[in-house]
């Protein structure tokens, strides 16, 4: 049989920590994997060279994995047609905003039997319409899609800190589930499978705009209790949000999967958006210039999703069945005082 060749598309600090671990597993999955792993990095300059040829040169990526090397099979390759060309297994890893542009390039440039996977946080909404990015890139690909997501913080995965992960597969298709699971699983690093590809990718959405009201909570110093408040509801909210408007996702992916619960806690306690929020509230700051100086180039999706989020349901006129959510977007996006984080809730 062909081996299966890998490509990441996206080579942020996930993206990065990703790589690492894909770059071991083809490896140790010789029989079932090419060894070289494309990495498509979004070239920029770093101390006045390319950063393409940086990773390449001393197999770290500088910006955005400073501490762990990616390993000597993973290569750098600054244009992503030629990092997917002939790629069976193609692994989507980028912040959801450069999402469209990259399929705009790739589309009818893939190999005919590539099958890819998403760890895109994140939702596409278009007024009353939502996808999970799973579905954007199969029907723009023509290809099948699964999804991975789990409490996940890509700076401790990449330090091989035990964690779980969830990937989700199609109906019918826990053959590709199971590829996944070998190019992803170590033994710090369990990859659990459920036939939910929807569940898996709106619980690791829509737990970013819960990690932001976390972050508002800690700025605003209110505590673990009101923090907790925060979780239980934030959970609530999402698993209401699933059913109501995906309803095929099941209800195993909410506390048995680590897509699920593990990845809120995770991310109210320790995540990007969580941080970024609580120096919202204590700087008064705007959230773009807080990314840009607390974040060295790495991206939040927290607020985009709440943005999203408040879009597709005022459209579908139910907002007042997602309170949580909306105080989020108005205390982000409509300069609604943070103090009002748990009024109404
Ligand atoms: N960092 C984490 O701990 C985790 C992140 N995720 C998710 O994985 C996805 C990717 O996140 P990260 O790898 O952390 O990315 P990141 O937050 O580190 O973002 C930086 C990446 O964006 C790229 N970029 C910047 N401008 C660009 C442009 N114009 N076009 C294309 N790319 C551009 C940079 O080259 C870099 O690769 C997100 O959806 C995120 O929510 C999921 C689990 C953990
Ligand atoms: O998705 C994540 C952990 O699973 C990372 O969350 P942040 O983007 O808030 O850091």
């Amino acid at each position: 049989m062909p081996k299966e060749k890998v490509a990441i598309i996206g080579s942020g600090n996930w993206g990065s920590a990703i790589a690492r671990i894909a770059g071991q597993n083809v490896r140790n999955h010789s029989d079932v994997f090419e060894e070289k792993v494309p990495l498509w990095v979004f070239e920029e300059t770093v101390d006045g060279k390319k950063l393409t040829e940086i990773i390449n040169s001393t197999h770290y990526n500088v910006k955005y994995l400073p501490d762990v090397p990616l390993g000597d099979n993973v290569v750098a390759i600054p244009d992503v047609v030629e990092a997917v060309k002939d790629a069976t297994a193609l692994v989507f890893v980028l912040p959801h905003q450069f999402l469209a542009k990259t399929l705009d390039a790739i589309e009818g440039k893939i190999a005919p039997n590539a099958k890819a996977i998403s760890l895109i946080k994140g939702v596409d909404v278009h007024g009353a319409d939502i996808h999970i990015f799973a579905d954007v890139i199969e029907k723009r690909l023509g290809i099948s899609c699964s999804a991975l997501s789990g409490a996940n913080i890509a700076s401790e995965v990449a330090l091989g800190r035990f964690s779980e992960t969830t990937v989700g597969y199609r109906p019918g298709q826990e053959a590709q589930g199971l590829l996944w699971q070998k190019l992803f699983q170590t033994p710090q690093f369990k990859v659990q499978l459920i036939e939910d590809v929807a569940g898996v990718s709106l619980c690791g959405a829509l737990k970013n705009v819960v990690a932001v009201a976390a972050g508002l909570n800690d700025g605003l110093g209110y505590g673990n209790n009101t923090k907790s408040a925060i979780m239980r509801i934030g959970l609530l909210e999402t698993m209401n949000f699933c059913l109501e408007f995906f309803p095929s996702v099941k209800s195993e992916t909410f506390l048995q999967e680590s897509a699920g619960v593990a990845d809120l806690i995770t991310s109210c306690l320790g995540g990007r958006n969580r941080k970024v929020a609580e120096a919202f509230v204590l700087t008064g700051k705007p959230f773009d210039v807080l990314e840009a100086e607390m974040l060295a180039g790495q991206k939040l999706q927290g607020i985009h999703t709440a943005k999203d989020c408040h879009i597709f349901l005022k459209a579908r006129n139910r907002l007042g069945a997602y309170p949580l959510f909306d105080k989020v977007y108005h205390i982000c996006w409509e300069g609604q005082d943070p103090a009002t984080l748990t009024v109404d809730l």
